[in-house]
């Protein structure tokens, strides 16, 4: 079957599956997930063989470190699937919720229905506890999926597929509910967001070149969840003990995810005084520092190895490194920090340090991101951390859902009438 012919039946199957996974129960949607955390625990050894053919590939290419740590699904990742298969199943049904019923002076009463989306796209990278995430939230949200994941975790995938179709099968719900697709060819990914009539939203979790892709030819709307250039901005009134926490931890806690940081600001009025010590906590944990002229010159006078410096390049500052790679500012004060956030970031998640109430809520309001905090991790920018029990991934995008997207914003509301027997005058 080729490519197009294949996706249109996908596409065809996911509609269908979709009308009956809207109306199912709460119950049988719980069930149905309980049983899949159940094929996860029964199918450990059958889904660590698959990772690790997937694993043996993508070593053999040369895959980056970040990247098989992202493709490598422990026996703890494995039972993390099946808990967060388990938690998603205690979660409230966002689905039939009525909220803000008010009544019109024409009697008639007006609230809102929490509805499914109907059929969602997501292509994602080659991270496998994606494909059970995304089945998880999809299911309990009420909408079916098809799920494409990285090429690298073809396999993996395909196993985690096996236990979530044995899954909707025990709770009587049609396995074409959530499809994940099974071949790498891009071309699938081009057919997927060009079929309105089967897709409804498309969730694209990925880099520039998926962006790119995205933007050129996607025909069906679109919530980006893409790259995540994020700050921290030490500024003039930082605590330097929470500083320093704040920096390894945004940076170093894991190099590989979207809410890893990026790039350092560090205002000028404490460069002198904090840039040394945070620079040898990076250059101690093998974090190459890419510095403008000025903080170049302190954490070498800090006693920074040249192997670990280099002068910072344009393109630095709008990078996602994905690496033990950091680029590092010394900025004017508050507001330069904010242009400088405003213009090269994208949009996903960023921190200020400072004990200084009035700046932190500037910060607050004028950073213009999906998250911005103060004095606490860019890694907190998490579904499980905010308290929505999963996330689909995090959206750069500005309408419908931003930042950790969990079920409620694979939802939409339509607006709902209770009468008796009015008419409009
Ligand atoms: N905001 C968020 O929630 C998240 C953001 N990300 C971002 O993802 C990126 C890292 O993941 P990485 O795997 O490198 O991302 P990629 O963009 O390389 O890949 C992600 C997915 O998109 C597909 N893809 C990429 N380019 C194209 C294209 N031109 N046409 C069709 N499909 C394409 C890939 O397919 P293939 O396997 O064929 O390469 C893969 O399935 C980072 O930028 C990270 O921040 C990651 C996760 C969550
Ligand atoms: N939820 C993640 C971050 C989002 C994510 O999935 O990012 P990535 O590791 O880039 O695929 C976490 O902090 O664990």
């Amino acid at each position: 079957m080729d490519i197009k012919t294949y996706m249109q039946t996908v596409g065809r199957q996911a509609r269908a599956a979709s009308r009956a996974v809207a109306a199912a129960t709460t119950d049988a949607k719980n069930k149905a997930l309980l049983a899949m955390a159940a094929e996860i625990r029964a199918r450990k050894a059958a889904l660590s063989a698959a990772n690790q053919r997937d694993l043996e590939e993508a070593r053999a290419n040369g895959l980056e470190p970040a990247m098989i740590d992202r493709l490598t699904l422990s026996e703890k990742g494995i039972e993390s699937m099946a808990l967060g298969l388990e938690q998603v199943a205690a979660l409230p049904d966002p689905v039939g919720e009525m909220t803000d019923l008010k009544r019109r002076p024409s009697g008639i009463s007006v609230g809102k229905m929490r509805v499914p989306l109907g059929v969602i796209g997501i292509i994602y990278e080659a991270r496998p506890n994606v494909t059970a995430d995304a089945a998880a939230l999809c299911l309990k949200s009420g909408n079916a999926a098809i799920l494409r994941g990285g090429k690298e975790a073809l396999h993996s995938n395909q196993a985690i597929a096996e236990c979530v179709r044995a899954g909707l099968a025990a709770a009587g719900l049609p396995e074409a509910a959530i499809q994940v697709v099974d071949t790498t060819d891009r071309a699938a990914v081009g057919e997927l967001i060009t079929m309105p009539e089967f897709v409804d939203v498309i969730v694209p979790r990925g880099g520039k070149g998926l962006i790119e892709r995205i933007s050129r030819e996607a025909r069906v709307p679109v919530i980006k969840h893409l790259d995540g250039n994020c700050h921290v901005y030490v500024d003039e009134f930082a605590d330097p003990a929470k500083a320093l926490a704040i920096v390894e931890n945004s940076k170093t806690q894991r190099y590989g995810t979207c809410n890893t940081t990026e790039s350092l600001l560090v205002d000028a009025a404490v460069a002198q005084s904090q840039l040394p010590a945070i620079g040898a906590m990076l250059a101690g944990k093998g974090v190459e520092l890419r510095a403008c002229p000025a903080s170049l010159a302190i954490l070498r006078e800090g006693g920074v190895a040249e192997s670990q410096l280099k002068e910072a390049v344009e393109s630095d500052w709008t990078e996602e490194f994905l690496a033990p790679i950091i680029a590092i500012k010394i900025v004017a004060g508050l507001d330069e920090a904010i242009e400088h956030i405003n213009t090269c970031s994208s949009q996903h998640t960023e921190a200020i340090v400072t004990e200084n109430y009035t700046r932190a809520m500037r910060f607050l309001r004028e950073v213009d991101s999906a998250s911005v905090m103060i004095n606490a991790s860019t890694r907190f920018a998490d579904g499980f951390e905010y308290g929505l029990g999963a996330e689909i991934g995090i959206s750069t995008d500005k309408i419908h859902a931003r930042g950790p997207v969990g079920l409620e914003g694979l939802t939409s509301q339509k607006w709902i009438v209770f009468g008796d027997g009015q008419v409009r005058s």
